[in-house]
């Protein structure tokens, strides 16, 4: 397969449902859940600490810092999975990362809020290249200004395999999210790779 762009207007976003074989993803899948150094990390919410709704990661070359949700990530070496997947996601994307955000929803309980990302680090219009693993989750869009009526909000389901480009001004026109859902859910691994500017 490859990827076709989706109709979202004062937005670039292409998604391919294939683009890792199925048996390529369950592998990768069970090699990056027993690998990865996965933590539980504080944020604050309304004044308060909280943990997140999920496990994440933050791998990448040593320039690469970046601030998420107001914490300081200092990312760890590339390993060689990490490394493999670069090399296909920037040959499918045509664009250089220099960092992978990764991020575990172990049950339909784990959730991402609605955020645009759009950390100063990034850039104006950032490349962000998702590729899924595990079981399929919602991920949805809405505008980020309902005043300009751009569009209804949009779902789509993220199957193991697929990769989901996000570029242009799409981060600038739009929130995204991983809703909690209520229906008994396995494991996803989520990776969004990045480009993050040196400071
Ligand atoms: O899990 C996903 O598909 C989205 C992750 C995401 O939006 C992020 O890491 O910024
Ligand atoms: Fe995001």
């Amino acid at each position: 397969m490859s990827l076709s762009l989706l109709p979202l207007p004062q937005a670039e976003v292409l998604l391919d449902p294939e683009f890792l074989p199925l048996p390529a993803a369950e592998a990768l899948l069970a090699e990056l859940t027993a690998t990865i150094a996965w933590r539980q990390e504080p944020i604050t919410l309304f004044g308060k600490p909280v943990l997140q709704p999920r496990l994440t990661a933050w791998y990448g070359d040593p320039a690469a810092r970046y601030a998420y949700s107001g914490l300081a990530l200092e990312p760890q070496p590339w390993t060689p999975a990490l490394l493999r997947l670069r090399e296909q996601v920037q040959a499918a994307a045509g664009s250089p990362f220099n960092s992978v955000l990764l991020n575990l929803y172990r049950t339909g309980q784990d959730s991402m809020g609605w955020h645009a990302d759009n950390e100063p680090e990034l850039g104006p219009a950032p490349v962000i290249a998702s590729v899924s693993l595990g079981a399929a989750r919602r991920f949805r869009f809405r505008p980020r200004h309902p005043q300009q009526l751009l569009h209804e909000p949009v779902s789509l389901l993220l199957p193991a395999g697929s990769l989901l480009l996000m570029r242009g001004s799409t981060q600038q026109h739009w929130l995204h999210a991983v809703p909690k859902t209520a229906v008994p859910t396995g494991p996803r691994l989520n990776l969004t790779f990045r480009l993050v500017t040196e400071r």
